[in-house]
């Protein structure tokens, strides 16, 4: 078994929680609030800058040309596409995209940019399993939600499921995981167990990114979880 497949059936839970989770069904069935959505795409435009920076990063360890090229094209597609497809959540309330960007990253969020910049600092290969959840986990789930519950054309978010099942972010999901595994091939056992945890802490972090979404949470409100005031 390639060493992503093997982290996928380990962590067949996590993928689970990120699908199951309120948020993301909400975004399935169209329910999600404005207050939410509108949170999670302003606190996502500094998640991706940061993603962005990390292939700056992965730049600057690209072995050879074709590296350079796919790190190139994934700014590419973050620049210029995906921002469409959260363009299409907001506006859906009638929220100008540009007016809901925070300046400030919440704490998930920022806690999963700064995991990933760390891993920038790392070897390529640790990097690549970093980012490679973010990648993996939307195109999956949308797939997932093509095949199980159809979004109609008539889906408030329809936009948004269909960039992430695009031929682009499926063959983009292919290529990393073929890049992935090729380096874990050639990495030594302590490298291979850095990237596993890599993987393990973003796909965590993407659980908790809609845990943030549909709380609200930011610096200054905390959820009831970290203030101990949970029932
Ligand atoms: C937090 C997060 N993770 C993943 C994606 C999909 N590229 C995203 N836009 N934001």
């Amino acid at each position: 078994m390639s060493f992503t497949a093997e982290l996928r059936d380990i962590h067949a839970d996590l993928f689970e929680a990120f699908w199951a989770h309120p948020f993301f069904q909400g975004l399935l069935d169209g329910t999600a609030t404005r207050d939410a959505v509108v949170h999670y795409v302003g606190q996502d435009v500094g998640y991706l800058q940061a993603f962005l920076r990390c292939y700056g990063l992965g730049q600057a360890m690209a072995p050879t040309p074709d590296w350079t090229a796919f790190f190139m094209d994934g700014a590419r597609i973050m620049l210029e596409e995906e921002p469409d497809a959260h363009r299409a959540l907001v506006e859906h309330f009638g929220v100008d995209y540009e007016a809901c960007q925070e300046s400030r990253l919440a704490p998930t969020a920022k806690a999963y940019a700064n995991h990933m910049e760390l891993a920038g600092h790392d070897t390529l290969g640790v990097l690549m399993a970093a980012l490679l959840p973010c990648q993996w986990t939307y195109t999956w789930a949308a797939l997932r939600a093509e095949r199980e519950q159809a979004p109609g054309a008539d889906h408030p978010f329809r936009a948004w499921f269909d960039f992430y099942t695009s031929e682009e972010c499926q063959q983009l999901v292919v290529d990393y995981r073929r890049r992935t595994d090729a380096l874990a091939a050639a990495a030594g056992t302590a490298e291979r167990q850095r990237m596993a945890e890599a993987f393990a802490d973003s796909l965590y972090y993407e659980v908790a990114f809609w845990q943030m979404a549909a709380t609200g949470e930011t610096w200054d409100r905390l959820p009831a979880r970290v203030l101990g005031t949970e029932d």
